[in-house]
């Protein structure tokens, strides 16, 4: 572990450099690594530890999109990719890649496989932090442990290719062979991560919850709404609303962001941008606090977790998610995204 200084904090975190691939390698040499489930993780995961020299196979119902996807992606039936049943018999390492819903479903069928001294892997602590709800509770002689990618499966496969990283949070919930750590570290290398920081369960989970629920996707398409109804309400047109909403932060600024930090995009840009800016940060931190403490609340409380589960076990759910899915591409403001995409240059 590197000790590192984190705005004045230290924390111990995991660097490529001082965890290199070989010793990952080395570590996992004689585990086989069963990923379950192949949707947004699963091949982003799958992919770039079979690439990385790991022992990997996967596991999917069939038929299904994601065998057919699987499949595509150059896994050959009953060679390295099985039904989950057979896959999670075959590997020593199971990382439980179903969506969380789908965890609860098969977990009576995974948790028949987990003997003696396998690894039952996690890219999020919800199942077992709300076992209350999942049911989730692991075997007492396996270890149990967390690498969870900070970001889409997609792009962990797509800064994989560009010869990139995308951080991950690992942890330990279980240790029952002694060598727990040893082993996420280098499932967490394996996969793609930039660096790799320490947490327990909980925290992950209160924190990705919140997170995506936050300024990654929901705070983000509120306010992005927001804005963009009253620019049109106030008479200006869909471009002009859409530009100066979305288009503007996608395409520059937030890359700015990203690359140097918000003090440097605040110093690239015009001194009355800047100075209003500088001023109004205040009064939307002020105003979305409440909204936090709300939703870290909901969290922190599992009602978000009992949300997610029931909803996600109704049988029209994914027709009426649809729905509203349709409801946003279609509305006026992403309707108006999807042309300006188009005349990108
Ligand atoms: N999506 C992401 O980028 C992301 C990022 C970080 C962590 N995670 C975590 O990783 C895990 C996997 O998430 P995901 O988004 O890749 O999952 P997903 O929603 O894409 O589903 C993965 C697979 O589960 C299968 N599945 C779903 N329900 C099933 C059921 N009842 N029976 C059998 N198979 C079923 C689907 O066929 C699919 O291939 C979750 O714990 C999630 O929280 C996801
Ligand atoms: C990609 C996210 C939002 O970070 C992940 O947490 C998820 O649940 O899909
Ligand atoms: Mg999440
Ligand atoms: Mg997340």
């Amino acid at each position: 572990m590197a000790k590192l200084n984190f705005g004045g904090i230290e924390e111990n975190v995991v660097t490529r450099e001082e965890f290199p691939l070989e010793k990952a390698r080395e570590i996992m040499k004689n585990e086989t690594i069963a990923i379950i489930g192949y949707g947004v993780q699963g091949p982003g995961q799958a992919l770039n530890l079979k690439d990385n020299g790991f022992n990997v196979i996967v596991g999917q119902r069939k038929p299904s999109k994601s065998w057919d996807k699987a499949v595509q992606d150059g896994w050959v039936e009953d060679e390295t990719l099985f039904s989950i049943e057979e896959a999670c018999e075959k590997g020593t390492v199971i990382q439980f890649l179903l969506s969380d819903a789908g965890q609860i479903d098969l977990w009576p069928t995974v948790s028949k496989y987990l003997t003696e001294g396998k690894t039952l892997y996690f890219s999020h602590g919800f199942g077992i932090t709300f076992n209350d709800k999942t049911g989730i509770v692991p075997p007492a002689n396996v270890d149990v442990v967390l690498a969870a990618p900070k970001g889409s499966g997609t792009t962990l496969r797509r800064k994989f290719l560009a010869g990139e990283g995308l951080n991950s949070s690992f942890a330990i919930y279980q240790d029952y062979s002694g060598s727990a750590r040893d082993k996420i570290v280098a499932l967490g290398i394996g996969i793609g991560s930039g660096y790799l920081f320490e947490t327990d369960f909980k925290k992950e989970v209160y924190s990705d919850l919140t997170g995506e629920r936050g300024t990654l996707m929901g705070a983000l398409a509120g306010i992005l709404e927001a804005q963009y109804n009253l620019l049109r309400k106030k008479g200006h047109s869909p471009s002009e609303a859409f530009n100066e909403t979305v288009e503007e932060l996608t395409e520059s600024l937030i890359l700015l962001v990203g690359e140097n930090g918000m003090d440097w995009m605040f110093a690239n840009c015009s001194t009355t941008a800047q100075r209003g800016a500088l001023d109004w940060r205040h009064k939307f931190r002020e105003a979305t606090e409440p909204v936090f403490e709300e939703l870290y609340e909901s969290v922190a409380s599992g009602a978000e977790a009992k949300r997610s589960i029931e909803l996600n076990s109704q049988p029209d759910y994914r027709e009426k998610l649809e729905e509203e899915l349709r409801e946003i591409r279609e509305s006026e403001m992403w309707a108006t995204g999807a042309q300006v995409r188009k005349l990108r240059p």
